[in-house]
């Protein structure tokens, strides 16, 4: 096994208005390699209600984006500081960012392994 004991994966929950602030805060930390996915979830920001053709419906699930981000050289540390940085309003729903232990990384272009595969 290589060694990944330095590599984590940065993974925030955001709202999708701040993705453009939070991608050029990533590149200025020098972690400009990311993967977007648009999510749905709840945390402890309160429930939308509505009406549709006269039916009240709740919305308990808010649209987010996940922002995944592995780094080796770079602090997962930095990065953290970056993403809430740029994401940060104040507001309830601004979301979470979680730091996770990489088992492995490989590059599917060359097969490196470990940190050089990051
Ligand atoms: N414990 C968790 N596990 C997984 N996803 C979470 C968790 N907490 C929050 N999320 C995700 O982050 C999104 C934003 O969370 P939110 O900002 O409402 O969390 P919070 O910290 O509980 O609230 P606040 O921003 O008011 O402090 C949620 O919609 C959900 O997708």
């Amino acid at each position: 096994m290589s060694d990944t004991d330095s590599i984590k994966m940065v993974m925030a929950i955001i709202r999708p208005d701040k993705l453009a602030s939070v991608k050029s805060a990533l590149a200025e930390a020098g972690a400009p390699s990311l993967t977007v996915t648009n999510v749905s979830g709840r945390g402890s920001q309160p429930a939308k209600k509505g009406q549709w053709r006269g039916e009240e419906y709740t919305v308990d699930l808010h649209q987010k984006v996940k922002v995944e981000c592995v780094v080796a050289d770079t602090p997962a540390d930095d990065v953290v500081d970056a993403i809430v940085d740029a994401a940060h309003t104040g507001e309830k729903g601004d979301g979470k960012v979680f730091v996770i232990p990489v088992e492995e990384a490989v590059q599917v272009r060359t097969g490196k392994e470990g940190k050089p595969a990051v």
